[in-house]
């Protein structure tokens, strides 16, 4: 059975004072295996984020593929290896969107990634002119296939992907369930084509996009979807927690 991962990508979002408490309330719940709980605090807070967690592993937002040198506001994947993360976000499309990132820099980045031991979750999504263009399953096709070429079988075998559509992140107008489970099967099935059934069927795939408390368990219901990647609401301690129950219910049918 494939592990059910709730990320929570708090962006660029927080203080010391809400790592605090976040990582606080959050040590109080109880996660029921094996659903993975995952934050992902922007970068000057990881280190007191992971001394601090107990019950939830820890992410960052973003690496360069470089493994040290003149690259000026950058973090390596061995740094934040060294300070305890074993989650990587990549290719958000914040990312791509705003600081001009394309398919093969997100490339070199996972398997920087993957070559220190962090798992990479390789965002990939269209936006709402590709959906109205009838573009968007060739545009996560391409986002699939550079993100993943240049990985062996068994690295790809070490991914996450996450499916965000452009359109309904932080818009509060979620991929229907429907909609999600199409394009979740249609990256299976790529990444069948690409390294095997295999690697295809135990591969996480996680839905981003409005994900809240009340459509989570729909969404996780879905046959290809295995969790989620959750920005606005995983701000709220009470709705990150919802989420994950959402998360242990399907899992328990
Ligand atoms: O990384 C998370 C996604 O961008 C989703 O954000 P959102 O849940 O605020 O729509």
């Amino acid at each position: 059975m494939r592990d059910l991962i709730v990320a929570g990508n708090w962006k660029m979002n927080g203080s010391q004072q809400f790592v605090g408490e976040m990582l606080l309330a959050l040590n109080k719940a109880s996660f029921s295996e094996p659903v993975n709980a995952v934050v992902f605090p922007p970068s000057v807070y990881l280190h007191e984020a992971i001394q601090q967690a107990k019950a939830v592993k820890v992410g960052a937002q973003n690496l360069f593929y470089e493994k040290s040198g003149a690259f000026t506001g950058e973090l390596s994947a061995s740094m934040i290896s060294d300070v305890g993360c074993e989650y990587v976000i990549l290719g958000h499309s914040e990312r791509r969107a705003i600081f001009g990132e394309d398919d093969l820099l997100v490339a070199k980045k996972v398997v920087a990634a993957l070559e220190n031991h962090i798992t990479p979750i390789l965002c990939v999504g269209e936006t709402l002119e590709d959906r109205d263009g009838g573009k968007y399953a060739d545009v996560i096709a391409t986002q699939v296939k550079v993100g993943l070429s240049l990985l062996s079988t068994e690295q790809t075998s070490n991914v996450v992907i996450a499916y965000e559509p452009v359109w309904a992140i932080g818009t509060g107008q979620t991929a229907s369930p429907l909609q999600a489970q199409e394009v979740h099967e249609l990256i299976r099935n790529l990444v069948a084509e690409l390294a095997g059934i295999e690697v295809s069927h135990n591969m996480s795939i996680l839905y981003g996009g409005s994900v809240n408390a009340a459509n989570a368990q729909e969404l996780f219901s879905q046959p290809d979807i295995d969790g989620g990647l959750v920005g606005g609401a995983s701000l709220k301690v009470d709705e990150f927690l919802a989420i994950c129950s959402a998360a242990a219910e399907v899992l328990k049918r």
